[in-house]
C-alpha cells in the first residue's frame, strides 16, 4: 500500500519570491557567491557546511556586542559543540529593539479582559522588574521561576530574567503540587511569580493552599522570595491575607518597588549562556530539566517564525500555548521579527468555538497557530469560519503542531479557511525547542505532509540497524545527525560527562540524535509524515508527558497496587491518542469504582486534569523485557490495532495477547469516570 496515497497538491505560493526563505537563499548566493537554485540546494548546503549558520546570524540580524570569532569550537563532550565561541549577546535585548508606539502584544483571558502594550511600554515594564531583580540581587545563572498564567506579565518577566542574565523557567497554572516539585525541586529557583487563582473552562480555581504548599517545600531548596501577581479577573493585587498565607511573599507593587528606578540594560553574556529551562518526562525517572541556550533558542526560533513561517514586521502572530510548552519561547521570538504576539489563557472552547474564533478575527492575526486537536473540535462542531465567523483576510498562514495534522485535515482546513490560507506543519520537541521539520513557503503544501527539513537541520529517517531507509518512502525513527546551536547546553543536575543527556538522546545510536518519533520521506514531494511517537511519551491532544510521572503518583497505593503500565491508544479517526492505565493489583484486593475515582483525583491533584488517563483497567501481568524494563511501546501498538510479534527480550511474551482486547475498548468498557 502506498502510504502517500492521500497526499495531493493543495496549494503554491502565488509569490514565492516574496518569502524570507527565498531571499535567505538570494542572500547565501550573493555572499558566498553560490548557485543555490532552490529550497532543496539551500537546505543541503545549511547541513553541508557550518559557515551556514553565520550567513543566517547575517541574516537574522542577530544584535551582539561582540561578534563570534569563529562558528564552532569544541564542547565538553562531543556531542554538543560550542557555538559562536567569543560572541556576546543578549536574547531580551534582541528581542526588544523595537523602540516605537507600535502594538507588541495583546493578550487576553475568559474574562474577556483584553489589552496590549506597546514596543516602548513593553521596553518600560521590563526594565521595572529588571531594576528589581537586581536590587534584589538576583545575579547571572540565577533561576527565576514562575506559575503563570499565559499573558504580557508572564513575557515582561522572561524578559527581565534574561535581560539581567538569570535563568527562567515556567509552569503552566494547572500543574500539581507534585508536577511542580518534582521540577523546581530540581533547579532551585531564588524567586517564584506566581498567579493566585485563574480561569479556565468557566472555572475559577483558587491557587493559594497549592502555592503555599510549593513554597513551603521550596524554602529549604533556597526560594528566597515569592511575588504574587494581581488578579487576572481585574487587575487588583493580592490581598493581606493572601500575603499572610504564602510564606515569603509580597505583591508585584510592592516588589517593583523595591527597584531603584536603574535604565534598562542588557547583560553582554557568551552565545551558550543559559536562558531558559524546559520539562520533559519520559518512561522513567523524575522530569528532565532541560538547558537551553540563549544564542541557541535565538537564532532557531527566530528561522523557525521568520523563515519557516515566514513571519515579518508588522505582522500579527497568535499561538495558542500555554506557558509550559514549548511554543512559548518559540512564539515569543515573533517579537524580533517586529511581530506583534497575540497571547491568550484559557480555554479554547470556552463559552464557545465561535467566540475564540472571533477574536482570532478580529485582531487582524496574520499568522495563527495551534494543534489538530483544536482542528478537528472546530471541524466536528460543523463549524465554516467563513460563513460563521467572517473572512478572516488579515490571516495568511495556520500553523499546525503537537501532533499528526492528517489528509483530511489538511483538506477541511483548505477548504474551511479558504483556498489561499498557506497550511504550516511542523514538528520539532521542547528537547531543542525548535523544529525539526516544518513548513516551506517558497514549496507547494500537499495534504498530509510537513513541507520539508528545517535549514540547518540534519534529519535522517534510520531503521533499527541505524542504515538510512529515506529513499523506501518507510517510517523509521526521525534522527538528526549534525549538531544544531539549539541542542540542550545540559540537564540541570546530570553529571559533567552528560551521562543522563547522552543516554536520552545518544543510546540508540552512536552520535545520532534520536528523537522518539516516526517519520516517513515521500520520495515524489520530499514532504514528510510523522506518524507519532516511537517511545512510549504520551501526547493526548498533543500535550506530552512520561508515563513516569503516573507511576510516580501509584505509588501512593503501593499497598493496593502490585504494578501498572500506562501507554497511549491511537485514535485512527483522527490520529490523536488517549491514555490508558492498566493496573495489576497486589493478591485479595480488586480495582472497584472507589479506588479508580481515588486514582483518578490523585493523578488530577499532582499532575494536572490532562494527565488523568481515559481509562483504567485491572489486567493480571505487565509485559517486560529480560532486562526488568515496562514493554510500553508493544502494549501501545497492540492497544492501537497492530498485531504485534514479540521479539526474543521479552521475558514474559504471553503477557501481550492479554491486551488485543483492549482494541475494541468501545464495545465494553466502562466510559471515563468524571469526579
Ligand atoms: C513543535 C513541537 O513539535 C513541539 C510540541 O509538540 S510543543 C506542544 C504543542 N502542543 C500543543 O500545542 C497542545 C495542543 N493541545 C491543546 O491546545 C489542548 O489540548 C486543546 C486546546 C486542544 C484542548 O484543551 P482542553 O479542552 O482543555 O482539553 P484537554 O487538553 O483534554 O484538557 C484536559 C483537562 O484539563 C483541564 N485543563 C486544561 N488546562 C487547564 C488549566 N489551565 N487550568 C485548569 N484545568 C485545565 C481541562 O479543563 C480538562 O479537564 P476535564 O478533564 O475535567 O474536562
Amino acid at each position: 500500500m502506498d502510504p502517500f496515497a492521500a497526499s495531493r497538491l493543495l496549494w503554491t505560493n502565488p509569490t514565492p519570491h516574496a518569502t524570507r526563505v527565498e531571499a535567505l537563499r538570494i542572500f547565501i548566493n550573493k555572499k558566498r557567491n553560490l548557485k543555490l537554485q532552490d529550497y532543496f540546494d539551500l537546505h543541503r548546503y545549511s547541513v553541508s557546511d557550518y559557515t551556514f549558520w553565520l550567513d543566517l546570524w547575517d541574516f537574522l540580524d542577530i544584535i551582539s556586542s561582540s561578534p563570534p570569532s569563529q562558528v564552532l569550537a569544541e564542547g565538553y563532550i562531543k556531542e554538543v559543540p560550542r557555538w559562536f565561541p567569543g560572541a556576546r549577546l543578549n536574547y531580551a535585548e534582541n528581542l526588544l529593539w523595537r523602540n516605537d508606539d507600535a502594538l507588541a502584544i495583546t493578550e487576553s483571558n475568559e474574562y474577556g479582559r483584553t489589552s496590549s502594550v506597546t514596543f516602548n511600554e513593553l521596553r518600560e515594564r521590563v526594565r521595572a522588574v529588571a531594576a528589581a531583580l537586581k536590587a534584589n540581587g538576583v545575579r547571572v545563572g540565577d533561576r527565576v521561576a514562575a506559575i503563570i498564567a499565559n499573558n504580557i506579565t508572564a513575557i515582561v518577566i522572561a524578559l527581565a530574567t534574561a535581560s539581567v542574565g538569570a535563568i527562567f523557567s515556567s509552569t503552566a497554572t494547572d500543574m500539581g503540587i507534585q508536577g511542580v516539585l518534582d521540577r523546581y525541586r530540581q533547579i532551585q529557583p531564588r524567586f517564584i511569580f506566581s498567579e493566585t487563582e485563574v480561569v479556565y473552562a468557566g472555572k475559577e480555581i483558587n491557587l493559594v493552599p497549592k502555592i503555599t504548599e510549593i513554597v513551603k517545600d521550596l524554602t529549604s531548596k533556597g526560594l528566597e522570595h515569592v511575588i504574587l501577581l494581581p488578579s487576572l479577573k481585574d487587575k487588583k493585587e493580592v490581598p493581606s491575607s493572601v500575603l499572610n498565607a504564602v510564606p515569603r511573599s509580597s505583591t508585584l507593587s510592592q516588589f517593583l518597588m523595591t527597584g531603584d528606578g536603574r535604565p534598562l540594560s542588557f547583560e553582554q553574556l557568551p552565545f551558550d549562556h543559559p536562558l531558559y529551562i524546559l520539562y520533559s518526562s519520559g518512561t522513567t525517572g523524575a522530569p528532565k530539566c532541560i538547558v537551553h541556550s540563549a544564542g541557541g533558542v535565538l537564532m532557531q526560533t527566530k528561522k523557525d517564525v521568520g523563515v519557516h513561517f515566514d513571519l515579518k514586521p508588522d505582522d500579527v502572530y497568535f499561538q495558542y500555548t500555554t506557558t509550559a510548552w514549548m511554543m512559548w519561547p518559540f512564539m515569543l521570538v515573533g517579537l524580533s521579527c517586529g511581530a506583534r504576539l497575540v497571547v491568550y489563557d484559557g480555554s479554547p472552547f470556552y463559552p464557545d468555538v465561535k467566540s475564540f474564533l472571533q477574536f482570532v478575527h478580529d485582531q487582524g492575526v496574520t499568522t495563527f497557530g495551534t494543534s489538530p486537536r483544536f482542528l478537528s473540535e472546530v471541524k466536528g462542531k460543523g463549524i465554516k469560519p467563513l460563513l460563521d465567523i467572517g473572512p478572516f483576510s488579515k490571516l495568511r498562514t495556520i500553523a499546525s503542531t503537537g501532533a499528526v495534522l492528517t489528509p483530511p485535515m489538511f483538506e477541511w482546513v483548505h477548504e474551511a479557511f479558504g483556498e489561499r490560507i498557506f497550511i504550516a506543519s511542523s514538528s520539532g520537541g521542547t528537547d531543542i525547542c525548535a523544529a525539526f521539520v516544518s513548513a516551506v513557503p517558497a514549496l507547494p503544501v500537499y495534504s498530509g505532509e510537513i513541507q520539508g527539513k528545517s535549514l540547518g537541520m540534519k534529519v535522517e529517517i534510520f531503521d533499527p540497524s541505524g542504515a538510512n531507509i529515506e529513499h523506501t518512502g518507510t517510517p523509521g525513527e526521525l534522527v538528526c545527525t549534525r549538531p544544531h546551536p539549539s541542542l540542550p547546553v545540559k540537564f540541570w543536575g546530570d553529571d559533567p560527562r552528560g551521562t543522563k543527556f547522552l543516554k536520552a538522546y545518544y543510546e540508540t545510536y552512536p552520535s545520532a540524535w534520536r528523537q522518539g518519533d516516526f517519520i516517513a520521506l515521500n520520495p515524489k514531494t520530499k514532504g514528510l509524515v510523522i506518524y507519532g511517537r516511537s517511545d512510549g511519551v504520551l501526547n493526548p491532544s498533543g500535550v506530552r508527558f512520561g508515563s513516569s510521572e503516573i507511576y510516580t503518583v501509584l505509588e501512593r497505593f503501593s499497598a493496593l497496587i502490585d504494578d501498572s503500565i500506562c501507554v497511549g491508544q491511537r485514535r485512527p479517526v483522527d490520529a490523536d491518542e488517549r491514555v490508558l492505565l492498566f493496573i495489576v493489583m497486589r493478591p485479595g484486593h480488586v480495582l472497584d469504582r472507589g479506588l479508580e475515582l481515588q486514582i483518578r483525583e490523585a493523578i488530577r491533584g499532582a499532575l494536572s486534569a490532562r494527565h488523568v488517563p481515559a481509562y483504567i483497567f485491572q489486567v493480571e501481568t505487565i509485559p517486560y523485557t529480560v532486562n526488568g524494563k515496562k514493554i510500553e511501546i508493544a502494549v501501545k501498538q497492540i492497544v492501537s490495532g497492530s498485531k504485534v510479534k514479540p521479539s526474543g527480550t521479552v521475558a514474559n511474551p504471553e503477557s501481550l495477547d492479554l491486551y488485543y482486547k483492549y482494541q475494541e475498548i468501545e464495545k465494553w468498557a466502562q466510559p471515563k469516570a468524571k469526579l
